[in-house]
C-alpha cells in the first residue's frame, strides 16, 4: 500500500482530489511507501509553505516508522508559485493521520519541526546549510549574508518597546530559486490592525497590535516570519515621504480549510500589510526595493508637508526621499460589454477589477458598449496616443474578438496588431484568456496585467474567397454541428444567458442535421515541427526579452511603453458603423501566402475572383517585421505582404459581414418547433448528386477501428477530402473551455504561438457518433476515436455542399460561407498582456 502526500501548484486550485488536479504540475511529493520505506522529497521546500501540516505529518513519520531515508529529488520541476502552494491530503493519509492523532497529542505536541526533523535524520543537512531552498523556521536566525541589511537601531526604541515573539526566518541561499535574490533584508514591525490608514503612522507605544519580525524582500517574494507573500500577489506598496512605515497591498490566493475544501472556492481576495521601519531612511530603502521589483508604488509627500505645516527638518528631509523610482502608471482603455455574462460585467468590473488598477495607479478610459459592433468601432478609430500601453476587453470572448477585427482592419495594421490586449473574464466563456494565460477568474486576470509583460499569440484569418471578405480570431473557428449550435443559441440568450449553449446543445443533437464538405488542408511539415520544437526550446531562454515590462513601438515612431504606460483621452463611443462597416483589406496574399510555394498551389486551384481594386502592392517584407514570434520564425520573410485597409467604398467585407449577421438573426426570428424550422434533420444530402465529386466520407467501418484513406486525394502537399462532417474545428489554441466541469480541452496539442492551426475533423453523420465524440472529449479521450481526424495545419479551404447549414464561428461570433473559406494564420502575431503560468515558472 502507497499513501502519498501531494504538494501541488495551486494556481487553479479545487485541491479536493487527485484526479480533479491531473492537470495540475506536481511540485515536490512526500511518499511513504510501506514496502520501501518511507521517502521525502523537496520536503524542506515546502516547510514554510505548509508549516503546520507537515510539522504534523513528520511527527506522524517519524513515529510511525522506524528510519526515515530524505533525500531530494531533482525530478520534480522547482516550485514556481510557492505562495500558492498548498498541501492536499488524499483520502488514504487523511485516514492515517487520524488513527495516529490521539499517539501526537501525546508524545510530539510540543515538538519544533527541527526535533521533527531529527527524528527523520534530516538535521544535518539543515544544520550544515546544505539544502539550497527555501525553509522558515521560527527558531532559526539567518545566517544569510543581505545584500542590504537594515537593522533595528537608531530609532529603534519602538523595537525594544514592543516586546514580542520575533520570528526568524532562513530562506536559503541567495540564489534560491524559490525565492530568487536577496533584495533588503531586517527587522520590521508588522501593524496587524485590520483597517490602516497610508498617513497614520502606527502608535508604536499600543503594544498589542504590533509583532516585530525579520523580514526579506527578495526579487519572488516578501518574507516575514513563517510568511511568504508572492511579489506575483503584490499589487502596489503606498508610502507617504519621510514616514516610517509603508503598507503592502495585496490579493493573495485565499486557501479554503481542509475541512471546507470540498465546498468552498479559493479565490484572491485583498490583503494590506502595514510595515513599520526603524527609521524613514529604512522605510524608504524598503520601498525602493519594491520599486526595484517592478511594484508600482503609490507615492505622496509627507503628510505634513500637504497640510502645509511645514518645518525645515521635514523639508530637508524630503529631498532624499523624493526619488522612488516606480514604474510609469499605464493608460489603457477598457471597453466593457455591459451584456456579457448575464449583465453582470460591469458589476464585475467595478466592484472587484476597477480596485485593483487604481490600487496600481493605472488611468483608465472605461467605455461600455451600446451595441454589437460598438467595440470593433472603438478599436478601429481610437488614438493609440491616447492608450499606449493597451485596450483591456471586459467580457466574454465575442468582445475581445471585435476588438481583434477592429484593430487589423485599420490602415496602420502592423501597428494596430501590436497594440496590446488584456482580458478580464467576465462573459459566458473566456477560452482564449483561460487557456493561453491561465486565468479565468476576473481578480486574477486583473493582476496578471498589473503585473504586465506580454505574451505573443497567433491570429488568424478566414477569407470569404469569392467575395475577399476577412473576419479575424485567435480562438477558434467551426463549422458544422458546433456552428448551429451558436446559431440557435441566441434565440435563448436572454432565457438560460450561459447555459444557452447547452439547451441548444440538447436541441440540435435531437434534430441532427447531416453536413457535407469539401475540404483542403495543407499539413506543417514534420520538418517544421522538428524545426517549431528545437525554437520553443530556445524561446524559453529567450522568453524575458519578449516579457519585457518596457515596450516600444517600432512603428510610426510612437514609443509605446509597456510597462503600460499612458493614455488622456478616448475616443467617444458613438458608433461609426460607416468606416467599419465598409472596412477592407486585400485578403488573398496574406491569407494563403503561408509560403510561396503553397502559395501558388493555393492559388492555382482556387476561384478566386479577384477584384482588381482591392489589390494593393505591400511594403518590402523586410520592414513588416515588428514583433518577433515566439515560436517560429516570423512568417513576414515567407511571403506575407501585410493588410491595408481599403477605401471604404470599395470595399465589402465589413457590409458582408453585418449581411451575414443579419441574414441569421432574421432565420432566427422565426422561432417555431426547431423539429420544424429543421427541415433536413433527418434527410440525407446527396453529395455525389450535388457535388459532381465522388470520395464520400469516411466508410462505416472506420467506427470498428479501421480508418481507411478512400476519399484523401493528395495533390502536392494539399490534401483533399470530401464527404460528411459532423463538425470541422480549426484552433488556434487548445481551447479549454471555463464553463466545463472537467477541465475539457478540445485541441489538446495547440499551443497559441506554434505557428498553426490544429485541424479537427469528425468524420460521418449521426447522434451516436457525435455524443460519444463529447463524451469523450469530456475525458480528453476524444482524439482516440477512429472517426476524428487531428492534424496541424498550416492553412484550410472549406467548402459546404450544397445542402449543408453553410454556419461559421469564430471566435464565438457567428458567419454565414458562401462558397469556400481559407483559413489562415496572420504573419505576425498580436500581444495579450500578463504571461502564462509556465512562464512564471522559468
Ligand atoms: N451593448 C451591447 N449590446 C448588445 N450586444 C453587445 C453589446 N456589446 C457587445 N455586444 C455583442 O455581444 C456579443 C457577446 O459578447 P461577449 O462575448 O462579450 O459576451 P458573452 O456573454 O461571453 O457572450 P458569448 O457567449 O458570445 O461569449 C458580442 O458578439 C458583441 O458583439
Amino acid at each position: 500500500m502507497i499513501h502519498s502526500i501531494l504538494f501541488f501548484n495551486t494556481i487553479h486550485h479545487f485541491p479536493t482530489h487527485f484526479l480533479r488536479l491531473r492537470h495540475h504540475t506536481p511540485t515536490a511529493a512526500v511518499t511513504v511507501d510501506n514496502r520501501r520505506g518511507p521517502t521525502i522529497s523537496n520536503v524542506y521546500h515546502l516547510i514554510s509553505f505548509a508549516y503546520t501540516s507537515l510539522n504534523h505529518l513528520l511527527r506522524l513519520a517519524a513515529d510511525h516508522f522506524s528510519s526515515f531515508s530524505p533525500f531530494m529529488l531533482d525530478e520534480y520541476p522547482s516550485i514556481a508559485s510557492f505562495a500558492m502552494v498548498e498541501l492536499v491530503v488524499p483520502e488514504a493519509v487523511k485516514y492515517m493521520l487520524q488513527k495516529n492523532s490521539g499517539s501526537f497529542s501525546k508524545s510530539n505536541s510540543f515538538r519544533t519541526p527541527q526535533q521533527a526533523l531529527r527524528n527523520l535524520n534530516c538535521c544535518s543537512q539543515i544544520s550544515t546549510g546544505q539544502q539550497t531552498s527555501p525553509v522558515v523556521f521560527p527558531e532559526k536566525r539567518t545566517k544569510n549574508k543581505a545584500s542590504r541589511r537594515t537593522e533595528a537601531s537608531g530609532n529603534g526604541d519602538d523595537f525594544k518597546k514592543t516586546k514580542r515573539e520575533e520570528h526568524r526566518i532562513d530562506i536559503g541561499g541567495e540564489q534560491s530559486d524559490l525565492l530568487g535574490y536577496e533584495v533588503i533584508s531586517g527587522k520590521l514591525v508588522l501593524d496587524k490592525r485590520k483597517t490602516i490608514k497610508p498617513t497614520e503612522e502606527p502608535n508604536s507605544t499600543e503594544t498589542t497590535h504590533l509583532d516585530t519580525v525579520d523580514a526579506k524582500l527578495t526579487s519572488k517574494a516578501l518574507v516575514w516570519g513563517s510568511y511568504v507573500l508572492s511579489l506575483d500577489d503584490v499589487v502596489s506598496v503606498s508610502y507617504n515621504n519621510g514616514l516610517r512605515h509603508f503598507i503592502v497591498h495585496s490579493y493573495p490566493i485565499k486557501k479554503p480549510s481542509y475541512s471546507l475544501s470540498c465546498f468552498s472556492k479559493s479565490g484572491r481576495s485583498r490583503k494590506d500589510f502595514c510595515f513599520l521601519a526603524s527609521t524613514p531612511d529604512e522605510a524608504f530603502q524598503w520601498v525602493t526595493g519594491f520599486a526595484d521589483q517592478h511594484c508600482f508604488v503609490n507615492y505622496s509627500s509627507h503628510p505634513l508637508v500637504s497640510s502645509k505645516k511645514q518645518d525645515s527638518e521635514i523639508l530637508a528631509s524630503d529631498f532624499s526621499y523624493l526619488h522612488v523610482k516606480s514604474k510609469h502608471p499605464p493608460r489603457m482603455l477598457v471597453i466593457l460589454n455591459p451584456r456579457s455574462g448575464r449583465g453582470r460585467s460591469g458589476k464585475v468590473f467595478h466592484n472587484l477589477v476597477e480596485p485593483i488598477f487604481k490600487l496600481a495607479g493605472f488611468k483608465l478610459e472605461v467605455v461600455k458598449t451600446t451595441s454589437a459592433g460598438h467595440a470593433r468601432n472603438l478599436a478601429f478609430n481610437v488614438d493609440f496616443s491616447t492608450c499606449p500601453d493597451g485596450i483591456i476587453c471586459v467580457g466574454g470572448d465575442g468582445i475581445i474578438n471585435e476588438v481583434l477585427n477592429g484593430l487589423l482592419c485599420r490602415d496602420n495594421q502592423k501597428e494596430a496588431i501590436s497594440i496590446p490586449i488584456g482580458i478580464i473574464p467576465a462573459g459566458s466563456d473566456n477560452s482564449l484568456v483561460w487557456t493561453v494565460l491561465g486565468v479565468r477568474d476576473p481578480v486574477s486576470a486583473a493582476l496578471a496585467i498589473v503585473k504586465g509583460g506580454l505574451t505573443a499569440t497567433d491570429v488568424f484569418a478566414v477569407e470569404w474567397v469569392q467575395t475577399g471578405v476577412i473576419h479575424f480570431g485567435m480562438t477558434v473557428s467551426y463549422f458544422g454541428f458546433i456552428s448551429d449550435v451558436l446559431e440557435l443559441s441566441e434565440r435563448y440568450q436572454k432565457r438560460f444567458g450561459p447555459l444557452r449553449y447547452f439547451v441548444a446543445g440538447v436541441l440540435k443533437f435531437l434534430c441532427l442535421p447531416k453536413y457535407s464538405y469539401e475540404l483542403e488542408y495543407l499539413p506543417a511539415s514534420r520538418e517544421e515541427n522538428l524545426e517549431r520544437q528545437a525554437e520553443a526550446d530556445k524561446d524559453i531562454a529567450d522568453m524575458s526579452d519578449l516579457y519585457t515590462d518596457v515596450m516600444r513601438s517600432h512603428t510610426d515612431g510612437i514609443p509605446r511603453a509597456s510597462s503600460l504606460s499612458s493614455i488622456d483621452s478616448i475616443m467617444t463611443p458613438g458608433r461609426s458603423g460607416v468606416e467599419m462597416d465598409t472596412c477592407s483589406t486585400e485578403p488573398s496574399d496574406y491569407v494563403r501566402a503561408i509560403d510561396p510555394k503553397s502559395k501558388r498551389l493555393s492559388s492555382s486551384r482556387s476561384t478566386v475572383t479577384s477584384d482588381p481594386e482591392v489589390i494593393h502592392p505591400q511594403p518590402s517584407l523586410s520592414s513588416a517585421s515588428n514583433w518577433p514570434r515566439t515560436r517560429s520564425k516570423s512568417r513576414t520573410d515567407k511571403g506575407w505582404s501585410g493588410l491595408t485597409s481599403q477605401d471604404p467604398t470599395r470595399s465589402s467585407w465589413g457590409n458582408i459581414g453585418a449581411n451575414d449577421k443579419e441574414d441569421i438573426s432574421s432565420t432566427l426570428s422565426d422561432p417555431g418547433p426547431i423539429w420544424d424550422a429543421e427541415p433536413k434533420w433527418d434527410t440525407e444530402p446527396n453529395w455525389e448528386m450535388e457535388n459532381p465529386i465522388e470520395l464520400p466520407g469516411p466508410p462505416e467501418d472506420v467506427e470498428n477501428g479501421e480508418r481507411r484513406e478512400t476519399g484523401v486525394r493528395m495533390e502536392t502537399n494539399w490534401v483533399v477530402k470530401k464527404g460528411k462532417f459532423l463538425g470541422i474545428l480549426a484552433c488556434n489554441h487548445s481551447c479549454k473551455t471555463v464553463q466545463s466541469l472537467s477541465s475539457q480541452v478540445v485541441a489538446p496539442k495547440a499551443e497559441h504561438d506554434d505557428d498553426t492551426l490544429d485541424l479537427l475533423l469528425v468524420h460521418g453523420s449521426g447522434r451516436l457518433r457525435l455524443l460519444r465524440f463529447f463524451l469523450l472529449l469530456q475525458m480528453g479521450r476524444h482524439l482516440s476515436l477512429p472517426y476524428v481526424e487531428y492534424v496541424k495545419v498550416k492553412s484550410v479551404k472549406l467548402k459546404p455542399g450544397k445542402s449543408t447549414h453553410n454556419g461559421c464561428g469564430i471566435d464565438g461570433e457567428l458567419f454565414r460561407i458562401s462558397g469556400q473559406v481559407v483559413a489562415s494564420l496572420l504573419p505576425d502575431q498580436c500581444r495579450l498582456i500578463g504571461r502564462p503560468p509556465s512562464s512564471n515558472a522559468k
